[in-house]
């Protein structure tokens, strides 16, 4: 599991080690990561021999660490350039830096447009202005010389230089992810001691590019290390989460969805979410709904149970409401008795407007960015889309504490929040997921894996998440294996989302195959 920290939590655990005489023997490990990150990028593109490297240096340990792993990169026979922002510049990492052959300029009120220039001309740009030490957005002339480089250089795409962030893109707030001034958009980061959380959500992950953690020796991995700000769940951890066919299983110990979906205008999504619920694995599927759709479900899935019924009346272990359900008050009561019947719940799309003030964290929230701006204005919270976009973990969890539920709010990355506090927040997405029925896909497998969790008291011991975190991370092992099916239907082209079912199946196969 990657697990991340706010700037302060890592601050907190360079401490003691900078008490005891070892800032000097940090800055080095950071750099030598930093410079393994660069060496891998220019590799991969030509070499590093003749080619040339921009650090931009801030006055502080950011700056620093920059210089000391531009000197390594000049040594192997780079062009390197630092251009100093701050009046004083790390004076040891300058010296070594200098000693290597790289040459110094300094930004002046009147060099930014050449500064830019000579930076657009890079093969790389070594992002070293600030880190950890940051205290709001960029500012002054710094902020003026990113602004002059993004113009120059052009966007991540169809610009010349690399970008490699030196423990994240300057600008990015490293606990929200939020963004308010100019940024560098980062081909790659390499962060020390531990992902910083707002790597991991929002506009921060976008601008973070391919995250690179470097053990530094912080000891944040180790039992009396504070809890994570954010999690990030990997196969292992969904593969510890998923509740495995026992020998003695009939299909009701396996989990029975309820699933109250679709209706006559959008049958569709009662069809997507029962097949990615029976391709996660689950003993069974209760469909409930107008007799068209159950019909047209068993036309494609002979083995879903359909029925007119109510709630009450049909045993499941958990339910899935809201996918497609408009403009059908049968539904909608369905929808109010499974969010209050005490079962885990997923509650998508038109059910959300179903939930009571407060509810348990086995009800599963799954909006995405527009529905949770209903749903918070709805409850006297308003806020924008663009808020939520740029820090969905803060959102996410501020819905979980305002109702008691779970939330899984959808995105580039999709965070989900327990109402204790812990976030997830997952990054296994293609943006050709970005598709009509996709989310009633995932809606499904998350109704599945609910199924199978009502029964199965230590999922969360086995993946080693807090007891009160179970939905939150149940949602996040859903968001993993709808993205990476998504991934693997991308490889043949665009996504149909009638195909995943058959690609969640093989990347079931895929956490099945991780040992117990
Ligand atoms: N400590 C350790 O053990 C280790 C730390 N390590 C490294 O140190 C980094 C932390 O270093 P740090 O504490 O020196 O702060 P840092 O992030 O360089 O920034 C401070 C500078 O930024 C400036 N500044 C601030 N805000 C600004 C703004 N909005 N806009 C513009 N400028 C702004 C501020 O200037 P000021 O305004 O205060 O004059 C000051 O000069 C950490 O991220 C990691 O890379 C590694 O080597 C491993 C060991
Ligand atoms: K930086």
């Amino acid at each position: 599991m990657l697990q991340a920290f706010t700037a302060g939590q890592v601050r907190s655990a360079e401490e003691p080690l900078l008490a005891a005489g070892q800032g000097a023997a940090l800055m080095q490990k950071a750099a030598h990561g930093l410079f393994a990150v660069a060496a891998g990028m220019l590799r991969d593109s030509g070499g590093l021999y003749g080619r040339t490297v921009v650090v931009l240096a801030g006055g502080g340990n950011n700056g620093g660490d920059a210089l000391y792993a531009a000197a390594r990169l000049a040594r192997r026979g780079m062009g390197a350039t630092a251009i100093a922002l701050s009046e004083r510049i790390h004076p040891d990492a300058l010296a070594v830096f200098t000693a290597a052959g790289g040459r110094l300029e300094r930004l002046t009120a009147d060099n930014t447009d050449a500064l830019a220039a000579r930076c657009a001309a890079a093969d790389l740009i070594i992002d070293g202005v600030l880190g950890t030490g940051a205290s709001g957005a960029l500012r002054g002339p710094v902020a003026n010389l990113i602004d002059a480089v993004n113009a120059k250089a052009g966007p991540r795409g169809d610009r010349r230089p690399q970008v490699l962030a030196c423990d994240g893109p300057s600008g990015v707030d490293l606990d929200s992810g939020r963004i308010e001034g100019p940024v560098l958009r980062a081909d790659a980061t390499a962060t020390f001691g531990a992902a910083k959380a707002g790597l991991l959500t929002g506009a921060g992950a976008l601008a973070a590019g391919e995250l690179n953690v470097i053990d530094i020796g912080l000891g944040l991995s180790n039992g009396a290390a504070p809890a994570p700000a954010i999690r990030r769940l990997e196969l292992a951890d969904a593969a510890a989460l998923y509740r495995r066919p026992r020998t003695a299983d009939h299909k009701y110990t396996r989990g029975v969805l309820g699933i109250a979906a679709g209706s006559e205008q959008y049958p569709g999504a009662a069809v997507l979410a029962t097949g990615a619920a029976l391709a996660t694995g689950i003993g069974m599927v209760r469909y409930l709904g107008p007799r068209s759709v159950g019909a047209l479900i068993n036309s494609v899935h002979p083995e879903a149970v359909c029925s007119t019924g109510g709630v009450a009346e049909a045993r499941s272990q958990a339910w899935l409401v809201g996918p497609g359900a408009v403009g059908d008050p049968e539904q909608a009561r369905r929808a109010r008795d499974a969010i209050t019947s005490g079962l885990p719940v997923v509650v998508d799309a038109g059910a959300l407007a179903e939930v009571p003030r407060t509810v348990g964290p086995q009800v599963i929230l799954t909006p995405h960015a527009g529905e949770l701006v209903a749903f918070l204005g709805g409850r006297g919270r308003p806020v924008t889309r663009d808020a939520i976009e740029a820090s969905p973990a803060e959102y996410a969890l501020e819905t979980a504490r305002l109702t008691g539920a779970t939330v899984l709010l959808k995105g580039y990355t999709t965070v989900t929040a327990a109402p204790s506090g812990e976030v997830f927040s997952q990054a296994d997405a293609t943006p050709w997921l970005a598709t009509a029925g996709s989310g009633d896909t995932l809606a499904g497998i998350l109704g599945a894996l609910a199924a199978a969790a009502a029964g199965d008291g230590p999922a969360a011991a086995r993946a080693g998440v807090p007891e009160g975190a179970k939905w939150a991370a149940v949602a996040a092992a859903a968001a993993l294996i709808h993205g990476r099916a998504g991934q693997r239907a991308a490889r043949r082209g665009p996504v149909i989302v009638s195909d995943l079912p058959g690609e969640i199946g093989a990347v079931v196969a895929g956490l099945l195959a991780v040992p117990d």
